[in-house]
C-alpha cells in the first residue's frame, strides 16, 4: 500500500475550513458510452446492490449494460441541458449560492461540491481540498434521507479515499435532515407556491425513490425517515390523511422494492375518478432523471391515459433561496467551533465576493 503524494507543506498557512456537497453522480453525456460508464461504476457499488459478486457481474455485464445503457441514455437526451445534465447543473449551483449566504452570514469557508459516481468525484475534489490546505471538512451528502445506499456509501468513498492519505484533515459528516425545520419549511413553501398560482389538487403524492423493501428489513432507517418526512409536511401543509399518499418510485429489478409504488398508485388514482394529482419529490434536492422523466413525463402519461385529468409535478428545491438557507442552517450547524468565522475586514471582502459569484451565476442563468 502507498500513499498519495503529499501537497507542499507552507510554514504560518492558516488551515482553512471546506464544505462537500455530495449528490449522486450522472453521466457525462447524454450518450450510450457515457452512460455505460455511468451505470457500471454506480451498479458495481455492492451498497447499491447486495448480490454476491460473481453473480451480479455476470448480470451487470452480460444483461444490464448492454440492454440499459441505450434506453437510459435516450431518456437523458430528454432532459438535458445546454449546461449539461440537470443534477449536476443544479448542484453546482448550489454549492456557488451555500458559499455565497455562508459568506454573507460571516464564514470564511470554500464549498465545493463532488459526485459519488462519475465528476467530479470525490477523490479528486478531496485531493484538491487538501491542495488548497483546507484541514476541515465538512461532509454534506444531498440526500435529506439517510440510506445506506446513498449515505452510507458517499461515507465509503470519503474513508476509502483517506485510506490512501497521510496526513488526514478533520472530517465531520452530516447524517441526514429529514426533519430539519429549515428543509421542511422550504418544502412547504415550494408546495404553497405552487398552490397559489394554480390552484389545489384532488390528491397530493409524495413520491420518494424506492429501495429494495429487504434493505428496511435488515434495518436502514430510509423508509422511516421518508414517512417522517412526509408526515411532517403534511402537517405544515394541514392535509387530512385523505389528502395525501406516500409513494416510492424507480423501482430497479425484479425483487419487491418499498410499496406502494408510484406509478401503479397513480394510475389507480386516475380509474378511481380523482381528477388531479400534484407530485413531490422530497428526497430529491435536485430535479433530475428521475424527477423529469420519470415523474414528469412517464407517470403523467401514465395518469392521463388512465383517465386522470390534470398532473402537475411540483419541481425540487433546487436553488429557492429557502433551500439555501436550509442549506447554510445545516453547513452552520455542523461547522460549529471550528475557526471559519472571518474579521471585520474579510466579513466586507466576502460579502463582495458573493455579490459578485451571484451576479456571475444570475447572468450565466441568463445566457442559457
Ligand atoms: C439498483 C439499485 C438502485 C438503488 C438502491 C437506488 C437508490 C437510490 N437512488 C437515489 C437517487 C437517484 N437515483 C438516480 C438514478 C438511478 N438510480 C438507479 C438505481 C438505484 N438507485 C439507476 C440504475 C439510476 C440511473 C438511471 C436509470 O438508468 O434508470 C438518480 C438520477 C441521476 C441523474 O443522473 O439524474 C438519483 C438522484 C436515491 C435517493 C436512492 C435511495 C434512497
Ligand atoms: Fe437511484
Ligand atoms: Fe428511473
Amino acid at each position: 500500500m502507498t500513499f498519495l503524494p503529499e501537497p507542499p507543506h507552507t510554514h504560518g498557512k492558516l488551515p482553512r475550513s471546506a464544505v462537500v456537497l455530495v449528490n449522486l453522480g450522472t453521466p457525462d453525456a447524454a450518450t450510450r458510452p457515457a452512460v455505460r460508464r455511468y451505470l457500471k461504476e454506480f451498479l458495481s457499488d455492492p451498497r447499491v446492490v447486495e448480490i454476491p459478486r460473481a453473480v451480479w457481474w455476470c448480470i451487470l455485464n452480460l444483461i444490464i449494460l448492454p440492454f440499459r445503457s441505450g434506453k437510459s441514455a435516450a431518456k437523458y437526451a430528454s432532459i438535458w441541458t445546454r449546461e449539461g445534465s440537470p443534477l449536476k447543473v443544479y448542484t453546482q449551483q448550489q454549492a456557488q449560492y451555500l458559499q455565497g449566504l455562508l459568506g454573507e452570514r460571516g464564514h470564511d469557508v470554500k464549498v465545493v461540491m463532488a459526485m459519488r459516481y462519475g465528476s467530479p468525484s470525490l477523490p479528486e475534489v478531496l485531493g484538491q481540498l487538501q491542495a488548497d490546505g483546507c484541514e476541515r471538512i465538512a461532509v454534506l451528502p444531498a440526500y435529506p434521507q439517510y440510506s445506506g445506499t446513498t449515505t452510507g456509501s458517499i461515507y465509503d468513498a470519503v474513508f476509502g479515499h483517506y485510506a490512501r492519505v497521510r496526513n488526514v484533515p478533520e472530517l465531520r459528516f452530516v447524517k441526514h435532515y429529514h426533519d430539519h425545520e429549515g428543509y421542511l419549511g422550504a418544502l412547504e413553501q415550494s408546495v404553497l407556491t405552487h398552490w397559489d398560482a394554480n390552484g389545489r389538487p384532488d390528491k397530493l403524492v409524495i413520491s420518494f425513490h424506492g429501495v429494495p423493501k429487504r434493505t428496511l428489513l435488515l434495518g436502514d432507517p430510509y423508509h422511516c425517515e421518508c414517512l417522517k418526512t412526509a408526515r411532517l409536511l403534511a402537517a405544515r401543509l394541514k392535509l387530512t390523511p385523505e389528502q395525501y399518499v406516500v409513494t416510492f418510485q424507480s423501482r430497479f429489478g425484479k425483487a419487491e422494492w418499498l410499496q406502494p409504488y408510484t406509478a401503479p398508485t397513480i394510475q389507480q388514482l386516475a380509474r378511481d375518478g380523482v381528477r388531479r394529482v400534484d407530485v413531490l419529490c422530497p428526497g430529491f434536492t435536485s430535479d433530475c432523471l428521475e424527477t423529469l422523466e420519470e415523474i414528469s413525463m412517464e407517470v403523467r402519461h401514465d395518469f392521463e391515459a388512465a383517465g386522470g385529468r390534470e398532473f402537475h409535478y411540483i419541481p425540487c428545491l433546487n436553488v429557492a433561496p429557502g433551500w439555501i438557507a436550509a442549506l447554510a442552517d445545516i453547513a452552520e450547524q455542523h461547522l460549529v467551533g471550528w475557526p471559519t468565522l472571518a474579521t471585520p475586514a474579510q466579513r466586507a471582502l466576502l460579502k463582495k465576493e458573493a455579490e459578485s459569484s451571484r451576479e456571475a451565476a444570475l447572468q450565466r442563468g441568463a445566457a442559457a
